[in-house]
């Protein structure tokens, strides 16, 4: 069987933790052939961001279309966008159904706390493009941004934004990493249900681009599941499997990366 081809646009991590790095290890890992375009070159490692160059939003256009003239695309991940006008660019590629599957990570602020998108692209980021995505994949801190409210610590929090959220985007993930708990829970709300999906909380500081590799996973699994809560749940174990062995890699003196190990599924 040929594998799919999946997509991510994205910043860059030289510490090849997050972003396109993660993506494409990710879509490789999980039997996807990776493809990548670059938003914007961040100079980061494992203990921080030091700052970003964001491409020209025309330069991001040529590459999508320099390489969708060519390539078939089964499968899209949007991560870091940068800035309003590169989120503009991506809704304007996205209305020609560049792909039959799209998840968007709405990349905010990177786990060190620095802004990866910019305050004031919050509202286009909302408005233009989470209707144009199959699914969406914010943190708390992004769903609370996302709805202009309170950041939630709990699973009655979570649940009543998550509803909030079903009604600007067709899927939402919103996921429960940054709660407290034996479990780290996340739900989905897509196709008219909501789906409650739980891991063992893993104890490590390894845990950068984990948000990157779970919504690659997903874009890498979808074409090859029969629905999205399959590829969602699929894409949690991989992650899961990741970061329990995180520790085995030791990379960088920060936050290291997941172990993106070949599951070969
Ligand atoms: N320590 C952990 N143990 C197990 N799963 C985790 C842990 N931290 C995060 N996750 C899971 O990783 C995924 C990304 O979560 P989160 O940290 O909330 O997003 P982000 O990386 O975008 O901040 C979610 O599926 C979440 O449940
Ligand atoms: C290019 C890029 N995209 C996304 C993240 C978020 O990842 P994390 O929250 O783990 O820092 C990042 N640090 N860099």
């Amino acid at each position: 069987m040929k594998p799919p081809v999946a997509l991510t646009i994205a910043g860059t991590d030289p510490s090849g933790g997050a972003g396109t790095s993660a993506d494409l290890k990710t879509f490789g890992a999980l039997g996807a052939f990776g493809t990548s375009v670059i938003t914007a070159v961040v100079a980061q490692n494992t203990q921080g961001v030091a700052g970003f160059e964001q491409l020209a939003p025309d330069f991001v256009r040529l590459q999508l279309e320099n390489l969708l003239a060519d390539v078939r695309v089964d499968a899209l991940k949007i991560g870091m966008l940068g800035d309003a006008a590169t989120i503009r660019v991506v809704a304007e590629v996205l209305r020609g159904r560049p792909a039959r599957y799209v998840v968007l990570d709405p990349v905010m602020v990177a786990k060190s706390g620095h802004r990866l998108l910019a305050p004031e692209a919050v509202a286009a980021l909302r408005d233009e493009l989470l209707p144009l995505v199959d699914l969406v994949t914010p943190n708390l801190p992004e769903a609370a941004d996302l709805l202009g409210q309170k950041e939630v610590d709990d699973e009655a929090g979570m649940a009543a934004q998550l509803a909030s959220l079903a009604h600007l985007a067709p899927g939402v993930l919103l996921k429960g990493g940054h709660a407290d708990g034996e479990e780290s829970v996340d739900l989905l709300a897509i196709d008219g249900a909501t789906h409650r999906l739980t891991a063992p909380r893993v104890t490590t500081k390894n845990t950068h681009g984990t948000g990157c590799t779970l919504s690659a996973a997903i874009a890498a699994l979808r074409p090859q599941r029969a629905d999205w809560v399959a590829a969602v749940t699929d894409a949690k174990a991989y992650l899961s499997e990741a970061l329990r062995r995180a520790d085995e890699l030791e990379i960088g003196h920060g936050h290291g990366p997941v172990h993106h190990y070949h599951a070969w599924w």
